[in-house]
């Protein structure tokens, strides 16, 4: 607020109400003054300036008459506030007994109240980049601030007073500012710098005095305009994103209320049609109706870390949510809860760009016959992607990767999306049959080819197979003699059944997989060389899920809809419990992984699997494991390792009864369990 004492100037000429027109200019001149105060018996009457004088005289020339002046004076506290008064030309200061201490014309307080403003208003700007010139109705400057300085590159001493309408240049008629026209981005140049900005007409009562330039340097502005439009189109972007995402984005502040919901949105579990009926509400309002429930914003809030959980809404729909904070110097501003749902697939984090996979037709005794490719990683997505591309083409391809890492559900994915699909898939674990029998198997024979042969003959394997693929499971186990054959197959892409004598061409594409390192096998002559090049013709390599921890979570939920279903049972994961999965090193991969999840959904008490079931059934028994099988003396480490595995196979056997269910156990494959008994016996 301005108060008169802010403007007040003090008075430096009074005269006697009888002076003659010639001393009162004499006096003027002496005190370099404009206006003189008049007084008459020591009381302030009124007062004159050199104006009033000088129009005095043009009336009639004679310096010795008594001088003319005006009264039309308001006399005001000091400290009041600035008014401004009609028919009031001069403001008279008085202190609290009534002494003068000073004047101002209300032209002059005008002025010095819109120069306080601009420098309030430049203060506000400052910082801003804002430059401000402020004009007199002649187009001189009287007010620059500091940034429009550096803006004009110019010092203020060589602006001030000079004629701002000469020294810019621009297309637009700055005549039409003085008559009361606003104008707004103009681009305007003074010293070859360039500014964009707004002209406005500087009112003072209902006359015009001059004009205002606000503006910005027009590079900077541009840059900015850029930096604008980088965030539009970043926002453009990210709002189809999200439009497309398949996943609900919910934002909640640390109160609990939902400021935000993006991407796709789950009108069944919410219970309402749209966003706009949650935006604005407080969780709590959903959890109490048993919607949102577990409630992860507050267990997120509470363990100050991101929390993964399936949430349920009234028993039905259900979603899988991480919950990740969000901090800003060091306090939780927010919750962010990506959600998708997970009520009618089996598992809607299944692999979503499989569109080109055709159902599978050849099943094993696995429990879940359907080979689905459940996967998040990245490093899985890739390798999906070069899959489905190599697919396209006949040539062999050699799968490596730890036992249970889901070889089998790869071959299934490639045979699928090849032109071969609408022919089975044929499949031998070739670690799994006798020795004797893999060449009847593999190449069929002709009828009285051996004793107890089938007296029609049979088919091989590669003869099923033509125009479709064939899967060699576990090649490293191929016996010796086998891979000559086998190689002579592949060379000549024709078969000769034993005991016969015509060969049969056959178009077979090849598969192999080992969990073996078969490079090690060749080095120890155990595997054929020239064989190993004839399948190592387009190699992949499926990493163990301990490297891609991403897909443990939905593969464990994948696994628990499905028992779920199998068995008929109601359950679901604690965040804790996925925690305890998440960080467990699973040297048995995706397959130990199935298992436990059968066991979680069958052994488990009550509802949830919670993070006591995990740990008991991955590092509990391991431990009683531990203290019950042993070996009596030292003795080398390797026989040591496979007098501890015979013991555990010859346990599990007496307790599971057969290799498949003890392989499911012991996280390993069954042609594992089946090859030990066969040592063992
Ligand atoms: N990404 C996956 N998505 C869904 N199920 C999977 C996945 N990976 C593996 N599985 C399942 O895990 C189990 C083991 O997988 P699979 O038999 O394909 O492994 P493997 O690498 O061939 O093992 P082995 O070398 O012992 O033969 C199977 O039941 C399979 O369906």
């Amino acid at each position: 607020m301005i108060i008169w004492n802010d403007i007040l100037k003090p008075i430096s000429v009074y005269v006697n109400i009888q002076s003659t027109i010639g001393s009162v200019i004499q006096k003027l001149s002496d005190h370099k003054a404009n206006i003189v105060f008049i007084k008459d018996k020591g009381s302030l009457v009124g007062y004159s300036t050199m104006e009033i004088l000088m129009h005095q005289i043009a009336q009639k020339e004679d310096l010795s008459q008594p001088i003319s002046y005006k009264n039309d004076i308001l006399k005001v506290p000091q400290f009041t506030p600035v008014e401004f008064y009609h028919n009031v030309s001069l403001i008279i200061g008085e202190d609290a007994n009534g002494e003068i201490v000073g004047y101002t014309t209300i032209e002059q307080a005008r002025n010095k109240i819109s120069e306080l403003n601009l420098k309030d208003l430049n203060l506000l700007l400052h910082g801003a980049g804002v430059g401000i010139v402020r004009t007199n109705i002649d187009y001189q400057i009287e007010y620059i601030n500091e940034t429009a300085e550096s803006i004009l590159g110019l010092h203020r001493s060589f602006l001030q007073f000079r004629d701002y309408k000469m020294l810019l240049t621009t297309d637009k008629n700055l005549d039409r500012v003085m008559t009361g026209e606003t104008l707004i981005n103009v681009n305007a140049s003074i010293n070859f710098k360039h500014t964009v900005g707004n002209f406005y007409p500087l009112r003072m009562g209902d006359k015009i005095k001059g004009l205002i330039h606000i503006f910005f340097s027009r590079e900077v502005f541009e840059d900015s305009v850029k930096e604008l439009d980088f965030v539009r189109n970043l926002n453009s972007d990210l709002q189809t994103v999200y439009a497309s995402s398949q996943e609900q984005i919910l934002v909640i502040d640390e109160s609990g209320k939902i400021i935000r919901v993006a991407g796709m949105f789950l009108h069944d579990f919410w219970k309402v049609d749209n966003p706009e009926n949650i935006i604005g509400k407080h969780i709590s309002e959903f959890t109490r109706k048993n919607i949102f429930q577990p409630n992860v914003f507050e267990l997120c809030k509470k363990q100050m870390k991101k929390v993964t959980s399936i949430q349920d809404s009234m028993g039905k729909s259900r979603v899988w949510s991480v919950a990740t904070p969000v901090y800003h110097e060091g306090k939780l501003e927010k919750v962010v809860v990506l959600s998708r749902d997970i009520t009618q697939e089996r598992s809607s984090i299944l692999d979503q760009s499989d569109e080109g996979f055709q159902p599978l037709q050849d099943h094993d005794d696995l429990n879940i016959n359907e080979k689905q490719l459940v996967y998040r990683s990245k490093t899985i997505e890739r390798l999906v992607v070069e899959i489905k591309r190599v697919a396209q083409f006949n040539s062999t391809i050699l799968l490596e990767g730890e036992s249970g890492v889901g070889k089998e559900v790869f071959v299934h994915h490639i045979h699928s999306a090849s032109p071969r699909s609408n022919k089975q898939l044929v499949r031998i674990n070739c670690g799994a049959i006798p020795e004797n029998l893999i060449e009847s198997e593999l190449f069929g024979y002709e009828k009285g080819a051996f004793t107890g042969a089938d007296k029609n003959g049979k088919a091989g394997l590669f003869e099923i197979a033509d125009n479709s693929t064939l899967f060699l499971d576990e090649i490293g186990e191929l016996p010796l003699n086998m891979q000559v054959k086998l190689l002579r197959v592949l060379q000549e892409r024709e078969v000769t059944r034993i005991g016969g004598t015509q060969p049969k061409p056959i178009n077979v594409r090849i598969i192999t997989a080992t969990n073996k390192d078969l490079r090690e096998l060749v080095n120890q002559g155990e595997f054929r060389e020239d064989l190993y090049y004839r399948l190592y013709v387009i190699p992949f390599s499926i990493p163990p899920l301990r490297e891609r921890k991403e897909d443990i979570f939905p593969l464990a939920i994948y696994f628990l809809e499905q028992f779920k279903k199998m068995y008929d049972i109601k359950k679901s994961f604690t965040p804790e419990a996925i925690e305890v999965l998440e960080t467990y090193a699973w040297p048995g991969n995706v397959r130990e992984l199935q298992n436990i999840v059968e066991r979680l959904t069958l052994l488990g008490e009550g509802e949830w699997i919670k993070r006591e079931h995990a740990l008991k059934f991955l590092y509990g028994e391991v431990q009683k494991k531990k203290t019950q099988l042993m070996v009596l003396e030292i003795m080398p480490l390797k026989e040591a390792v496979e007098e501890l595995e015979t013991q555990l196979i010859q346990r599990g056997m007496q307790k599971y009864g057969t290799a498949d269910k003890l392989s499911k156990v012991l996280g390993v494959s069954p042609a594992t369990i089946s090859r030990r008994m066969k040592k063992l016996k």
